[in-house]
């Protein structure tokens, strides 16, 4: 069996402290990735709009102009701060997300942006799916209203490391976007990402648990902390999932750091113990990552 994951990784995700202030957001997301690079993680992850509330009526205020790339520091001080970050952390970093405008389409994004220890930028991801629900009496949310899909699955080798897929939150809920980034042989999907009180607990556990089990690799679910004072309370509750879909971290709603180290070993034990790998039958149903699908890497 290829080895999928090369060597032992440590991951940390950052459960942040978010407000309305865009640069104290940056500079808490700062202090806390090096606490945890001094901690020895070679890839951190930030949750999803991290440096801004989450909300329909905040995504366009808050967005920042990326293309073309590299923007400029007054066009995305976001995306600077990030590769400077990597740089100064020497880490792997994937910076949850942000909101995104593009002025030649005056289309927004909801778009995370992945950094090498150079400050390379690797990867981009604009969220497929789009959190549009309804739930009455509890949630009603609408990013359409605002934001425009992103068209790809995501997928970024780590040279060092092997393959990991990024997406965003209300992603997670489509598995064929996890199978078709594990098919293509991710280790790791993370997800940035902020469920609420209602949908979180209901399904933030099992989304995370689901996708390690049906593809067995490594989940990771990076979540705001919560706030009651603000519109929007987010879940919390950040974790790893491991191959067995058991759970190897989990927080709980305040801020904090998630840290896991991941294993090749823990794959292949995985996968030699119920080999559902070797089992399908693309004889009687399709193997969803092959065909016509959209992905980058
Ligand atoms: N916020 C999201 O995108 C998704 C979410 O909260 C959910 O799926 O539940």
């Amino acid at each position: 069996m290829a080895k999928l994951l090369k060597k032992p990784l440590k991951l940390a995700l950052i459960q942040l402290s978010t407000g309305s202030d865009k640069s104290a957001n940056l500079a808490r997301a700062r202090s806390k990735v090096l606490e945890a690079t001094s901690a020895g993680a070679n890839l951190v992850v930030l949750p999803e709009c991290f440096n801004s509330p989450y909300g329909v009526k905040y995504f366009a205020k808050y967005a920042e102009q990326l293309l073309p790339s590299p923007p400029t520091k007054d066009q995305s001080p976001s995306f600077h701060a990030l590769s400077d970050l990597a740089k100064e952390a020497k880490t792997y970093l994937v910076g949850g997300s942000i909101p995104e405008y593009w002025p030649e389409t005056k289309k927004h994004y909801n778009t995370s942006l992945t950094f090498d220890p150079e400050g390379k930028l690797i990867a981009t991801h604009r969220k497929v799916h789009l959190f549009d629900i309804d739930i009455p009496g509890k949630i009603t949310f609408h990013e359409s209203e605002v934001l425009s899909p992103g068209n790809k699955v995501t997928i970024v080798d780590l040279p060092e490391y092997g393959k990991v897929a990024i997406a965003i939150c209300y992603d997670v809920r489509f598995p064929e976007l996890a199978m078709i980034a594990a098919r293509k042989g991710a280790f790791l999907l993370l997800y940035p990402g902020a469920f609420n009180l209602t949908t979180g607990a209901l399904h933030w556990e099992l989304q995370a648990r689901a996708r390690a089990m049906d593809n067995q690799v490594y989940v990771g679910l990076c979540s705001p902390a919560r706030d009651m004072e603000a519109e929007y309370n987010a879940w919390g509750h950040s974790m790893v999932v491991d191959p067995n879909a058991g759970i190897v971290e989990q927080l709980d709603e305040k801020e904090g750091i998630a840290y896991a180290e991941l294993r090749n070993e823990k794959i292949e034990e995985t996968r030699r113990g119920i080999p559902i790998y070797t089992q399908r039958r693309f004889d009687v149903y399709p193997d969803v990552s092959e065909g016509k699908v959209k992905y980058e890497e």
